[in-house]
């Protein structure tokens, strides 16, 4: 296929430059290198197999001196000759203001390169040398005026162009403040443009050492030109602690030596390095190719619902590279071009896997034909500008800048760069990736690999699919913790969940439950490690990504140029008011509740900076709610007790640990007692309510504290807490003349109740006593007892049964009333009920509560919108601009009503001319 070979480039009659160079006699080392030559030397750069030339076409290049084989390791630079942010900074008299401020690793190279440059002769540090030699110019887009940065406009790289010369600003905003403080420097005050050199020098010469992820400036190796068809990169070598360039061929003595800034694209290259490669001699070159549903598709509308379904606009825009297809790509053009549409082709589109046959013939020939309308117009266009374009140099004049400019918003209508682990970047840059600190490991300056593995680490765990990922498995195992009973009896499971045939479900049985720890879910080791993982991605969540963005969102960005206010505004509003009045502006904004900044015509307020903090807090409140939860499952105690009225008993003695490292608080050495149980009734007769009387005592049977608890009402004392969860009836009082139990004064006695629970043909709370009519037999298994069996279900009635079983009669607990029973008489006096009590220990809830009252609060901050306003004073002109990042209709008509209430100042009043001036 044409376009992903970048051999069919031929038949527009396109060689490769530079590689095919004839080799040039080995130069002698000219006047002007050799301050440079010799600090290298000082510095102990070891003997190279190449050397310097200035008669390059590329300006500065280096030439091998010998032989030179493909692979062989080439150039060993010793790691001190790095100049790394770390090293910038120890060497910069800004360098603890830097430090303080934690500017970003370019902002302190920047500084660095600047204030060296600006010292004077004879006081300059120990890279003087070094900084001397590098060039006033790289050509790249910093170094280039507003009206050749217009000609980019509506491409892409007008985008890119933008974002550059974007964090360019940001950064300078950032440094002035700090640079500003610095006394004793031994440089002049540094300007705008003293920084816009070191930056500009940063985006064409700085280095990333892929197997470190190590941004350095590498002196000597800096002085290599980049060759598109280069697939070479300067690299750290750990074995020989140096870096080394492995050249990807062979080369003749004499010849330059090239290597790879990147897969970059030709616009990248112009604004970032100030030149472009020769035209079409880029095989990174890349263009965005917009493939759209057809109109006149009779299934148009089919396809178009289902990619709506799917989420998916009616056209998709691909990064095409010379060499290379996205596989979205072809998914996408065969969901355009099949007969069949479904679900699943809409929804796979972003996926991988491969077209077959004649799906993807149709799919590919729809790719061509319209690869071939987007190349015509590249090389139409080229074949006029192609002259000129060969004869770039690294010093490009005005007018060719301008032309190379106009190649590239012409030919490349939308360039998208679209690699990976460019060695020579402007990434960091414009993303304004935070200075590296380095915490030692191999090299004077690189990070460890440790730091390295970390940073992957952090990246890996902050990904929103691993974190939905756990939620959903933290959601299921607590869905399988509510539905199963938690932390019962062993005999409960084997009684609820048996095994053979009666499976719950057809699979769960108490041995399931038992391996998987199903029976205390909430505090199984997986469970915590579960937790202890999301917690671990909230946090580097919070870590890479919000507390960066809070970062952003601080810094006074003042717009400079009209066009930054617009441009800032992005969709945002934006007007210009005439016979306004800046300061007036900033006025009326503060009055509306936002924070403004004015600097000279340029205006910043924002407002909801709170609403960026809020989903950090929301983080640190989840985080806290799951530290309490893990900590009151691995610190707490629980237990379970039934004790009679009347009854009493230690905490400590019912209460166990839930893990080896839980201690019972001290109260847990005091004792509670029971004063009475107590049954509420409604008038229907079903159960209102349980109520125990308790009172904990000390050692010496001190009352320290009473209550009645009742279900949802519990006891806390001390951090423990005694809920109130079950009954039970211990004892019956009866009176029972003619029974041998019956004392001899005719006073109630109490008999034992037992539970029939589990009792063939019983289940629920039933008990059941037995009063005797006559002392026990003498062979208990010869006769069976004669007496009184009395059941009772609740605390109101209960039955009495002949001793051949048969009923006898009901009777209320304390009515008093006889019932003659097989010739004996008896009567109830009372139940003695026992209070079931569930004991907890959680020294977790406090954290937990602490947690949900924080999530409450920092959802809704998260919900207030962030709004920034800029605004420029431009003669009796005000341009504004502002964006908010919700209630965007809101914020529109809000700033509209501020704009129409800022008072038109009157026109500058221009004096009438005399008649003799108009003479004159
Ligand atoms: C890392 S420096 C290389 C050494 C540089 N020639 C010098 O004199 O210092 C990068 C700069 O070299 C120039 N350069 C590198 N490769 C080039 C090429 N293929 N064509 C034109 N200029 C090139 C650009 O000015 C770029 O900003």
């Amino acid at each position: 296929m044409a376009f992903t070979n970048i051999t069919s480039l031929s038949r527009f009659g396109i060689s490769w430059p530079g590689r095919t160079e004839a080799p040039r006699p080995i130069p002698a080392v000219e006047q002007v290198d050799r301050p440079l030559l010799e600090w290298l030397s000082y510095r102990g750069l070891p003997p190279q197999k190449v050397t310097l030339s200035h008669t390059l076409r590329e300006g500065r290049g280096l030439l091998a001196t010998q032989y030179l084989r493909k692979h062989e390791k080439l150039l060993n630079i010793p790691g001190h000759l790095l100049l790394t942010a770390d090293v910038a900074l120890q060497k910069s008299a800004y360098g603890k203001l830097l430090e303080r401020a934690e500017v970003p690793a370019w902002s302190v190279l920047a500084t660095f390169l600047a204030e060296t440059r600006c010292q004077p002769e004879g006081a300059k540090n120990e890279w003087g040398v070094y900084v001397d030699a590098l060039p006033m110019r790289s050509g790249g887009v910093l170094e280039w005026s507003p009206e050749e940065v217009g000609l980019l406009q509506g491409t892409a790289a007008m985008k890119a162009a933008q974002r550059i010369m974007l964090s360019f600003e940001l950064s300078f905003v950032e440094l002035e403040p700090v640079l500003e403080k610095a006394v004793g420097a031994a440089c002049r005050p540094l300007t705008m443009d003293d920084l816009r050199w070191g930056f500009s020098m940063l985006l064409s010469r700085l280095v990333r050492l892929p197997s470190t992820d190590m941004e350095a400036l590498i002196p000597w190796a800096d002085m290599l030109n980049h060759d598109p068809s280069a697939d070479c990169f300067l690299d750290w070598d750990a074995p020989s602690s140096s870096v080394v360039l492995p050249p990807d061929r062979n080369y003749q003595a004499g010849e330059q030596v090239y290597m790879s800034y990147g897969q970059k694209s030709d616009s990248e290259m112009l604004l970032s390095y100030g030149f472009a490669p020769a035209a079409l001699s880029n095989p990174h070159n890349a263009c965005s190719l917009r493939l759209s549903l057809r109109e006149d598709d009779p299934l148009f509308s089919v396809k178009r619902d289902l990619l709506l379904e799917a989420d998916k606009d009616g056209y998709m825009d691909f990064p095409l590279r010379l060499d290379a297809l996205p596989q979205n790509l072809l998914n996408f053009a065969d969901f355009i071009t099949t007969s069949t549409p479904d679900k699943r082709k809409a929804s796979a589109i972003d996926q991988g896997g491969s077209l077959e046959g004649s799906e993807k013939k149709a799919a590919i020939d729809l790719v061509m034909e319209q690869c071939k309308a987007a190349l015509a117009s590249i090389s139409g266009t080229l074949e006029g500008d192609q002259e000129a374009l060969n004869k770039n140099d690294n010093r490009l004049s005005r007018k060719k800048k301008r032309k190379l400019a106009q190649f590239v918003a012409r030919a490349q209508p939308k360039t998208v760069p679209i690699q990976e682990a460019p060695p020579l970047s402007q990434e960091s840059f414009s993303n304004r990736a935070p200075r590296s600190r380095n915490n030692g490991g191999p090299g004077p300056s690189g990070p460890s690999p440790l730091k390295v593995a970390w940073n992957r680490v952090l990246r890996q765990l902050s990904s929103l699919p691993l974190a939905i990922g756990e939620l959903a498995v933290i959601a299921v195992l607590s869905a399988i913790g509510t539905v199963i009973e938690q932390n019962k009896s062993l005999s409960f499971y084997m009684r609820n969940y048996p095994d053979g045939p009666d499976k719950v479900i057809g699979f769960v049985d108490w041995q399931l439950i038992k391996t998987m720890q199903w029976d205390h879910i909430y505090s199984a080791n997986y469970f915590l490690a579960l937790m202890a993982l999301l917690a671990a991605s909230l946090a580097a969540c919070t870590s890479t990504r919000q507390w960066p963005m809070v970062r952003v969102a601080r810094r006074w960005r003042f717009a400079q140029t009209p066009e930054r206010v617009y441009t800032m505004a992005k969709e945002g509003t934006a007007a210009a008011l005439p016979n306004a009045d800046v300061r007036v502006m900033g006025q009326v904004l503060q009055g509306s509740g936002y924070q403004v900044f004015l600097k000279g015509g340029s205006l910043y307020a924002f407002k909801g900076l709170a609403g960026k903090l809020g989903p950090i807090g929301v983080h640190a409140a989840m985080l806290l709610i799951m530290a309490g939860v893990t900590y009151g499952c691995l610190a707490g105690l629980k237990g379970t007790v039934m004790v009679p009225e009347g009854g009493d008993f230690i905490f400590a003695q019912a209460l166990s640990p839930r893990s080896p490292i839980a201690r019972p608080p001290s109260g847990a050495y005091d004792m509670l007692h029971v004063n009475s149980f107590d049954v509420k009734y409604r008038d229907d007769g079903s159960v209102d309510q349980f109520v125990s009387d308790l009172s904990v005592l000390d050692g010496q049977g001190r009352e320290l504290m009473r209550k009645s608890i009742s279900v949802n009402d519990p006891l806390r004392y001390q951090g423990i807490t005694a809920y109130q969860t079950d009954y039970s009836m211990a004892a019956l009082t009866v009176r029972a003349p003619g029974s041998p139990l019956q004392p001899a004064d005719g006073s109630p006695f109490n008999l034992p109740m037992a539970s029939l629970d589990g009792k063939p043909g019983i289940k629920g709370k039933v008990w059941a006593t037995f009063v005797p009519m006559e002392p026990p037999p003498a062979d208990r298994k010869a006769s069976k007892p004669r007496g009184v069996s009395i059941v009772a279900r609740d605390f109101q009635t209960v039955a009495l049964y002949k001793t051949d079983g048969s009923f006898a009669g009901i009777r209320r607990p304390g009515s008093n009333k006889p019932i003659e029973v097989d010739g004996m008489t008896v009567i109830v006096d009372d139940i003695v009920g026992s209070t079931g009590l569930e004991l907890k220990v959680d020294p977790g809830v406090p954290y937990v509560y602490a947690g949900f009252a924080g999530l409450m609060i920092t959802t809704l901050v998260s919900y207030l919108s962030h709004s920034q306003v800029w605004a420029l004073q431009e003669g009796p002109l005000v341009h504004v601009g502002g964006r908010s990042n919700r209630a965007t209709v809101t914020f529109a008509l809000e700033l509209n009503d501020l704009m129409n209430s800022i008072p038109e100042q009157p026109p500058a009043v221009v004096p009438e001319r005399t008649a003799a001036e108009v003479e004159g």
